[in-house]
């Protein structure tokens, strides 16, 4: 059995801690019961010493596992990553989902979605993440009484995301704590204003009203100038038909969307610019957290 828990990127501009879509780059893991615990890991974090203890994954499925069976028992656990580590993509969130939901696998519990959404908001407070990795697909989201509520839209498949993953990670627990404490009404009238009709514009597949809608004066440009890099490359998608050119979560990730026929040539231009940087063309993804049996 594998479970699979897509890559996501969020706030998507204005949508700050609402909005967010996930792409099809995926991390699984196989579990099988054992008579000793033990952690494998290909891919991302698989030189990581910090992953092969006690990681989060292994913590939450404990917790979870316990609370489903309230028996003891170890596991072998066989991850392969794709997503990187603290790179705006949703690691960790990816990490919550897969964790929660391979415990009710392995505790042969049935659970919907929705729930298994609902345990994933006590570990990452903000729902912008945790909803694309579950249900796929772009969504809105907002937290009331401990619960996420949700919309969902499913994403055409003539249009790509283009991610240019420098190679420095930014943590999103620090980097949240750099952001500002409140906002004037100005600023919070341009960002609600914006993040409505981004919304707007992909229930209605506008994909030419993005660029004006996702515009953001809530978090981007502070985190952007902790690698000024990122100006320059929102600059070039937007001059090589980029339909949105957004940072990606809090970063360091920048990640664009552009319709299939424009993606090779996007790509190409970013890999010519930022040879430093890995620059990949993805699918964007419509399942979420899938479990293959
Ligand atoms: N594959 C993984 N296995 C275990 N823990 C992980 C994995 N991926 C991410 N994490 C945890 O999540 C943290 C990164 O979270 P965060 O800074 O929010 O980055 P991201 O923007 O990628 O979500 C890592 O430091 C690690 O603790
Ligand atoms: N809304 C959050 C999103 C963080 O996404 P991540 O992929 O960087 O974890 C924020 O902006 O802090």
């Amino acid at each position: 059995m594998i479970i699979s828990v897509p890559a996501t990127s969020a706030n998507l501009g204005p949508g700050f801690d609402t909005l967010g879509l996930s792409v099809d780059l995926r991390n699984r893991v196989e579990f099988k019961p054992s008579r000793f615990f033990s952690v494998s890991i290909k891919g991302e974090g698989e030189s990581n010493p910090r992953l092969k203890g006690n990681n989060m994954f292994v913590s939450i499925f404990n917790e979870h596992y316990q609370r489903l069976t309230h028996k003891k028992q170890n596991f072998k656990f066989q991850f392969y990553n794709s997503i990187p580590l603290s790179r705006g993509l949703g690691s960790s969130s990816a990490v919550i989902v897969s964790a929660i939901a391979t415990a009710h696998e392995a505790a042969g519990v049935r659970v919907s979605k929705r729930r298994i959404l609902n345990h994933a908001l006590v570990y990452e407070s903000h729902p912008d993440n945790i909803t694309p990795a579950v249900m796929g697909g772009f969504n809105v989201a907002t937290v009331e009484k401990n619960k996420v509520f949700s919309q969902k839209k499913h994403l055409p498949d003539y249009l790509r995301a283009v991610v240019v993953i420098p190679d420095k990670p930014i943590s999103t627990a620090k980097s949240r704590t750099t952001l500002p404490k409140s906002y004037s009404k100005e600023n919070a009238v341009f960002n609600v204003s914006h993040a409505a009709l981004t919304v707007a514009a992909f229930f209605n597949e506008d994909w030419e009203m993005l660029k004006i809608a996702t515009q953001d004066r809530f978090h981007q440009k502070a985190r952007m100038k902790m690698m000024p890099e990122l100006f320059t490359i929102q600059k070039t998608a937007y001059e090589q038909g980029a339909l949105m050119s957004t940072l990606s979560g809090s970063g360091s990730t920048f990640f664009s969307l552009c319709y299939d026929e424009d993606a090779a040539g996007l790509a190409a231009r970013l890999e010519q610019r930022f040879p430093q940087f890995a620059v990949k063309i993805l699918n964007l993804d419509n399942h979420g957290l899938t479990v293959e049996r």
